[in-house]
């Protein structure tokens, strides 16, 4: 059903381009070897800056080679739903995860339009019950479910009866080309019936959206009054119940906000997610589990079918935890100015991973095996874990929830699947208990299973807790594309989302589920491990980057150098053009512009420089128990424009007072300075071995990255760096540019 092929012959033309890149590939690696034996035998060894550069230029070494090793062995899958049935007797259920935490940057209308396309998925209705978890405990997100649920009854049917392919209404109604001429009067009448309908239910969800306060909270709603985001009890709200199991009715909708009290720690999505779980466990248990965040819809009703084609295969579908989908976006903004599409991530690095163990767990767009989750081994899967199912032991793991307990032994027996006769609002009071603070204490939960705990990229350590145990995981990649969601608009929410995500990794990367870790002591292979450094080290990466840069500012304001000079110069320049050459043909060999290149390219560098580097600094600080990190939840957008709001700032640079752009002026005046110094020929003498051609390229190199940042320096209002940024900026500069100084005169 899902057949794996390395390099298929198919892609003639794509493999020759791949030959071609290996060779470049190697000639980058070859060259950066060079520049370390240049800087092991070379004159001025053994000074500080020496050694810096040594290291960084390691770093840098390694970094390449863990990018090679990623990209070398790149896989895809091809499913075949339309055979699915002829290898499976029978379809398994499925439950929907859904999660949401903030009604203000999360809108609830975003919400309802990623659920109303889960509803809508193109598979039995009775065998699907879609969760949706709100850690913002907003009355405002409840009443929107309810609404949707509604609209649900028209929407689904109206879906299948004219083979939507868009299922989210939002996106559906706002594609002018679907109302074509020559589609039926029907079509014409019942299209228009519904985005009335549609109009009118988003507008009833902005209405109560925006006056928050004139929102009623009586009958249903009673249970939110007196409730806070951070002290709550549990809510379990059971809004559709498929109580019949009808194939072309509509799917369970749960909403669940579990408890929260000020003494507990919430553990943020990862807390969520294992809620989630145990709720649906309780409900619906299938064996089969798809995780989407509340921004990512439905983008192919079919996607279903097209997990459960690797999952089901009969020969290597037993090995496989979890189906990965990429995270794609609609309306990004042209030629991703900030950098967050991550277009060519998922062609090389993504892709060359299904090619080893399988691509990393990213937090959404994914279908788990529930077993898997609850810490199942592989080789566990044909018999169950028989035997060590004693209550006793569960209970440790698991929790004391003994309808829980029963359910997880079902999951773990590797039974058949349990029989669709549930009703879910039968046991809405477990549902409570299991989503109680306390229900996790001294268990498993967020420790050895489920959605690991104690990092802010929960995602990452928790597909590695699942592949060390041996399992592998697949991307599945079908036409169209499975799922779309908001990329961030503008850089300040991008900024958030990298800063995060570097001090979410470094903490991986130092910690108990860190891929090396796995290598030592789990059944993480090798070449996979090291695939994992690609992006455990983004932190680590910041941290060597910015040493450099210091590095370069130092030897130009001191009128030193660390580049080699005369022939040797060949080496850095010959390296810094040929990878830039290389990064270009990647881009164009996937059809991307020129533009877009240029715009990752220096967004690589302003964010590795910043964000990754706050990120880095942050983790630090978490690990030397100094202070804790805070999920910041990044801020979708319903706009079809992007950046922040709206059209004209599409691609703009926009600045706040946030350290990240403390960072980043920093190094910018620096630099300038450092620059002015020379120009000016205010560096102290050094008789022919001072700073040369490289330390100039590549000091431009950072100016023009910077570009953006130098404009703000003197524009105005959000496209402005703030001046309370730029003092401080000014104030860090002085002090390393004083530093260099007193260094000279030492
Ligand atoms: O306390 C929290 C915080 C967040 N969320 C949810 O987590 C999801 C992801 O949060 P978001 O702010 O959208 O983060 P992104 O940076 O867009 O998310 C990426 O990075 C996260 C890890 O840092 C992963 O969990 C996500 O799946 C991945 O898409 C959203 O649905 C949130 O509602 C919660 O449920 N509870
Ligand atoms: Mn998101």
């Amino acid at each position: 059903m899902a057949n794996q092929g390395h390099d298929l012959p198919l892609y003639e033309k794509v493999w020759l381009k791949r030959r071609l890149q290996r060779v470049i590939d190697t000639l980058i690696l070859f060259l950066l070897l060079l520049l370390l034996n240049y800087r092991v035998l070379s004159s001025n060894s053994f000074t500080f800056p020496w050694f810096l550069a040594l290291l960084c230029e390691s770093w840098f070494t390694f970094t390449w080679i863990v990018i090679l090793n990623s990209k070398w062995s790149p896989a895809v899958t091809i499913t075949h739903p339309d055979r699915l049935l002829q290898w499976v007797s029978e379809l398994p259920p499925v439950d929907l995860l859904v999660t949401t935490a903030n009604p203000i940057l999360e809108p609830p209308i975003i919400t309802v339009n990623t659920v109303l396309s889960l509803l809508a998925l193109d598979y039995p209705a009775n065998k699907l019950a879609c969760y949706v978890s709100d850690d913002g405990c907003s009355p405002l997100t409840f009443y929107a479910l309810v609404e949707a649920s509604k609209f649900a009854k028209f929407w689904v049917p109206f879906c299948k009866k004219y083979n939507v392919q868009v299922r989210a209404p939002f996106r559906y109604f706002s594609d002018v080309a679907t109302n074509k001429s020559e589609e039926s009067l029907e079509f014409k009448q019942e299209w228009l019936q519904m985005k009335d309908m549609y109009e009118n239910l988003s507008r009833k969800i902005e209405e109560v959206t925006c006056k928050t306060i004139s929102f009623q909270l009586d009958g249903e709603f009673a249970v939110f009054s007196n409730t806070d985001q951070r002290n709550h009890p549990s809510i379990i709200k059971v809004i559709i119940e498929n109580k019949d199991g009808i194939f072309d009715g509509l799917p369970h909708l749960i909403y669940a906000s579990r408890e929260k009290r000020p003494q507990y720690h919430h553990n943020y999505k990862a807390g969520a997610m294992n809620v989630l779980t145990r709720v649906s466990g309780l409900m619906t248990n299938a064996p089969f589990m798809l995780n989407v965040d509340c921004d990512m819809f439905v983008n192919n009703p079919k996607i279903v079918q097209h997990a459960l084609c690797i999952l089901m295969d009969s020969q290597r579908g037993k090995e496989v935890a979890f189906v990965q989908c990429f995270q794609q976006f609609y309306d990004g903004i042209k030629d991703d100015p900030f950098g967050n599409q991550w277009v060519i991530a998922f062609e090389y690095i993504i892709r060359g991973m299904a090619g080893l163990q399988g691509p990393f767990y990213g937090g959404t767009n994914t279908f788990h095996r529930r077993n898997a989750i609850y810490g199942l081994y592989p080789h566990e899967i044909e018999s169950g874990r028989k035997g060590k199912l004693e209550e006793k032991i569960l209970i440790r793991q698991f929790g004391s929830s003994k309808e829980f307990i029963k359910s997880a032994a079902h999951a773990l027996g590797g039974n058949a699947y349990s029989a669709n006769d549930i009703t879910p609002s039968n046991f809405i009071e477990a549902a409570t208990q299991v989503a109680n603070c306390e229900y996790e204490d001294d268990t498993f939960w967020g420790k050895q299973m489920g959605w690991l705990y104690g990092s802010i990229s929960e995602d990452v350590p928790t597909g590695l807790n699942i592949q060390r145990r041996g399992w592998r995981s697949e991307c599945c990649t079908p036409d169209p594309i499975a799922f779309t969601g908001c990329a961030p608009g503008g850089l300040l929410t991008t900024m958030v989302q990298q800063k995060r995500w570097a001090s979410g990794l470094t903490v991986v990367f130092f910690g108990k589920h860190s891929p090396l870790m796995g290598m030592l002591f789990g059944k993480i292979q090798f070449r996979a491990g090291l695939s994992y450094f690609w992006l455990t080290n983004w932190g680590l990466r910041a941290f060597f980057l910015v040493c450099y840069v210091a590095l370069l500012e130092y030897c130009i304001i001191t009128n030193t150098n660390i580049f080699p000079k005369g022939l040797g110069l060949w080496i850095p320049i010959a390296l810094f053009v040929i990878y830039n050459a290389h990064t270009l043909l990647e881009y164009l060999t996937i059809g991307l512009s020129m533009r877009h290149w240029w715009n990752n390219q220096r967004m690589c560098i302003i964010r590795t420089t910043t964000a990754w580097f706050v990120g880095f600094l942050s983790a630090v600080l978490k690990l030397s128990g100094i202070s804790d990190t805070v999920f910041e939840i990044t801020e979708k957008e319903q706009s079809t424009s992007g950046a922040d709001g709206n059209n004209a700032d599409a691609g703009r640079f926009t600045f706040d007072e946030s350290p990240v752009f403390v960072v980043g002026t920093t190094i910018l005046l620096v630099h300038l300075t450092a620059m002015l110094i020379k120009f000016w020929g205010l560096q102290p003498n050094h008789s022919g071995n001072g700073s040369g051609l490289g330390e100039f390229i590549c000091s431009t190199y950072l100016v023009v990255c910077y570009w953006p940042y130098f404009k703000g320096l003197f524009a105005r209002g959000k496209y402005g760096i703030p001046l309370s940024t730029i003092c401080k900026s000014a104030v860090f500069a002085l002090v390393f540019v004083h530093f260099c100084g007193s260094k000279v005169i030492s």
